[in-house]
């Protein structure tokens, strides 16, 4: 599916195994990193990659490692990208909780033999890719502060390339005559880069195309009058990728017990609050693929009544739903150590992926409302998640604000 190390791997699919731990071991290798330190990357700390720093940076949180931070080459981002989108993406749909866990095998577990996984792939796939040889000289490094770091930052280089040349499904790749034109003279990784993010692109639309209505798992002729379709002639995912990228959808949340689960013990899983900067500030990612009708989240804080809400300091943080308000402007009693994701969720009016529901849930403690949203359509990876706050420029303080964001 993903064309990395210079030839097409295929991912997700048979080979899923061993794919997958061959970016955990590319990253291992070159980082020195301590197993246990990796197995408990956090995963919002993964995303801030796409905060537009140099590169992609990664901080570990393990207690043996906290504060480490190290910088990923284009290959081993690409590698781990891909990892992030198909193949943990896939492995952790199922799970209620992700608990931390970032590296994971195909049944979602956490990681535990990384250098004997790295032993059976070099067999497996160093003799037929050349060129993919992991570097595993000694570093000369004692600590974190001297861990490699690639020459060229290519992670500000790809968001400038992706302004010039944006994808789509069916824009032609950028001539190396146009790349080194606007400027990008190394155009090769970034090149192949846009190639790979159109193939995902085109993969799950011709996805959603051949799928029907009932969300099955298209056939493969299907996909093939899909793909015939659009007539692509370079670039095109085979058939089998496509059929092979099609994921079971989950069951309704009809259970409340389970969201009763969700929300006592916050483990939301598939999101990551991301850093946007400006004004906007952070909010909130899909880090898998969500399916319509999916519980994302709940506003989580002290619930108090419309009245109490509107008396209390104002507070972009507080939202007001039938007669009720939860007031999130500071972390909630019941888990203080916790920033939990609704707070961040930020707003759109023209295209909301969310929609607030309240539910009247028993917890152990005694009956009690909650809101949680609800994924309004399917959510890709990546898909910032946005609510219409259902609000005017009056509900924040009026005119002489610069409130265009109410508008998007
Ligand atoms: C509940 S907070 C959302 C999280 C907030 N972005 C943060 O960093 O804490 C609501 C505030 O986020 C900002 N915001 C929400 N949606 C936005 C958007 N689409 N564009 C820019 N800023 C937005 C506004 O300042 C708003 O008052």
């Amino acid at each position: 599916m993903a064309h990395l190390l210079g030839r097409p791997m295929r991912v997700p699919g048979s080979d899923l195994t061993a794919y997958r731990s061959y970016c955990v071991a590319a990253l291992l290798i070159r980082h020195k990193l301590p197993k246990e330190a990796v197995v408990e990357f956090q995963v919002h700390d993964w995303l801030q990659r796409t905060t537009g720093t140099d590169g992609t940076t990664i901080r570990l949180t393990s207690s043996k490692a906290a504060g480490h931070t190290f910088t990923l080459s284009q290959q081993e981002d690409e590698l781990l990208e891909c990892y992030f989108c198909h193949v943990r993406a896939e492995a952790t749909k199922r799970l209620t909780s992700e608990q931390g866990r970032f590296f994971v095998d195909c049944g979602a577990n956490p990681l535990t033999n990384l250098y004997a996984d790295l032993q059976r792939l070099r067999k497996k796939y160093l003799p037929q890719v050349p060129g993919a040889a992991v570097d595993e000289t000694p570093s000369t490094s004692t600590g974190p502060a001297s861990l490699p770091t690639p020459p060229v930052s290519l992670g500000k280089q790809w968001d400038r390339f992706l302004e010039v040349f944006p994808v789509s499904l069916h824009s032609a790749p950028p001539s190396k005559r146009l790349c080194v034109g606007a400027g990008f003279t190394a155009h090769r990784p970034l090149y192949r880069k846009w190639r790979n993010v159109q193939l995902l692109e085109r993969t799950s639309y011709i996805l959603s195309q051949a799928m029907g209505r009932q969300a099955t798992q298209p056939t493969e002729e299907a996909v093939r009058r899909a793909l015939t379709k659009e007539g692509w002639v370079n670039n095109t995912p085979s058939v089998q990728d496509v059929v092979r990228g099609w994921v079971a959808p989950r069951d309704p949340p009809t259970c409340s017990r389970g969201l009763i689960r969700s929300i006592s013990e916050q483990s939301w899983r598939g999101l990551a609050v991301r850093d946007f900067g400006g004004e906007k500030g952070k909010g909130v990612v899909a880090t898998c693929p969500m399916d319509k009708g999916d519980v994302v989240c709940d506003y989580h804080g002290t619930l108090i009544s419309q009245a109490e809400g509107r008396r209390r300091e104002d507070s972009i943080y507080r939202f007001f739903f039938q007669e009720l308000c939860i007031d999130a402007s500071s972390r909630c009693d019941c888990h203080p150590e916790v920033d939990t994701y609704g707070r961040f969720l930020n707003h759109s009016r023209k295209r909301p992926n969310l929609k607030p529901k309240r539910f009247d849930l028993t917890f152990p403690d005694g009956p009690r409302p909650v809101l949680v949203f609800l994924a309004m359509h399917n959510i890709k990876v990546g898909e910032e998640l946005l609510l219409d706050y259902g609000v005017t420029r009056t509900s924040f303080g009026g005119e002489g604000k610069d409130l265009a964001w109410l508008d998007m």
